[in-house]
């Protein structure tokens, strides 16, 4: 029972409603963060950071320009997460899923399927009205065509969800579990199947507690899955502080960030939600091993000679890998589709690691 039900008459009525409107406006500020996270991808794809030839259909205001460090950031997350993705496709040769939790208006489905990768599924999660916006801008006239890309023609559910063969798009607030195991159904999802999970600068806006029940659903659901989690990380130093204010001026709570201080916040999480193996990437690691072969390219594009800032920048940013395999054949040789658990690490033959394997 909601506890303002056991306040009876016009003093019960006025606490619902003040609540309801105080959540409102957090998740309304939550999800201009997509705006925001669109708009740095795309001012670093118009200097040359990377190719999105998708994303300019998820705009509609002008692009302003952005501080080095920042593109360098976008850049180097839209990489890392990209490498990863294609490591996971490739290792599963397309048979697997991929689920896009606060998917925002992220364009990964549509480069990795114009550069001939595929998936069995792709699912995308986020608030319902801002799936019914990415509809909107998926469904207009316009090149390139997005909805070419599909392997069936959309069905259009409530304008919030789209179904459309390989491609869903589902509207759920992620911190409700039943609202999203029913949309995950909906979308034919085989908890069988190895399954990758993509979380992008999402758990920051969402309880340590809400975080938890999901995580843990999720492991108990899936027979083989790895989880992807970009975020924050070292949000306790100066730096942290400054960012956690910044955020905060625009109204957007970070309730997630107890889980960001450290590596070990981060691994915990995980772990105590039934993932086996934990790593966490800072995002220096990645930059100097995993992105190493472009960041003579990307560091002269705006002419830095001085990375102090983006060192800094990249300091308070990883990518978390976690990986729960459960089926029967998991110590098994890789064959077959099927891939050992130990190896799901998809940085493994680039990045060392010294984080502690849990
Ligand atoms: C910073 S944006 C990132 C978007 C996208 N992942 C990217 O990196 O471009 C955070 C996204 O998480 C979504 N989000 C946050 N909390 C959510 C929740 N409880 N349920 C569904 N989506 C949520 C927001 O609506 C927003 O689109």
């Amino acid at each position: 029972m909601e506890s303002e039900a056991i306040l009876d008459g016009e003093l019960g009525e006025e606490i619902a409603t003040r609540r309801r409107s105080h959540s409102f406006s957090d998740d309304y500020s939550v999800q201009k963060t997509n705006d925001d996270a669109t708009h740095c991808k795309a001012a670093a794809v118009q200097l040359g950071y990377y190719k999105d030839e998708f994303l300019n259909r998820f705009i509609t205001e002008d692009v302003i320009r952005r501080d080095p460090e920042i593109n360098i950031g976008y850049w180097a997350r839209v990489a890392s997460i990209s490498t990863a993705v294609d490591r996971f496709v490739l290792r599963h040769q397309g048979k697997c899923q991929i689920i896009s939790l606060g998917c925002g208006f992220d364009t990964l489905y549509w480069r990795q399927k114009a550069a001939g990768k595929h998936v069995q599924k792709f699912v995308e999660v986020d608030f319902s009205s801002v799936t019914a916006r990415k509809i909107k801008h998926i469904m207009k006239p316009g090149q390139p065509n997005l909805v070419e890309y599909f392997t069936e023609k959309p069905k259009d559910r409530q304008h919030a969800d789209l179904h459309a063969g390989d491609y869903h798009l589902v509207g759920a607030d992620i911190r409700q579990w039943n609202e999203l195991e029913t949309k995950l159904e909906a979308c034919g999802i085989d908890a069988n199947l190895p399954t990758l999970f993509l979380a992008e600068c999402v758990f920051p806006y969402i309880s340590v507690d809400a975080t938890d029940k999901l995580l843990k659903e999720l492991a108990e659901m899936f027979q083989c899955a790895v989880f992807l989690n970009y975020e924050q990380i070292n949000v306790t130093d100066r730096f942290g502080k400054i960012m956690e204010e910044n955020l905060e001026h625009r109204n957007v709570q970070l309730p997630g960030f107890a889980a960001c201080v450290n590596e070990d916040t981060h691994i915990e999480r995980f772990v105590r939600n039934g993932w086996k193996e934990v790593k966490v990437f800072d995002m220096n690691e990645v930059y100097n091993s995993v992105l190493n072969g472009e960041t003579t390219r990307i560091e002269k594009i705006e002419k830095l000679d001085e990375m102090l800032l983006v060192r800094q920048l990249l300091l308070h940013y990883a990518l978390v890998m976690a990986i729960n395999d459960r089926r029967p054949t998991a110590s098994a040789e890789e064959g077959n589709g099927h891939a050992a658990a130990g190896s799901l690490n998809l940085f493994a033959s680039s990045a060392p690691s010294s984080q502690t394997p849990v």
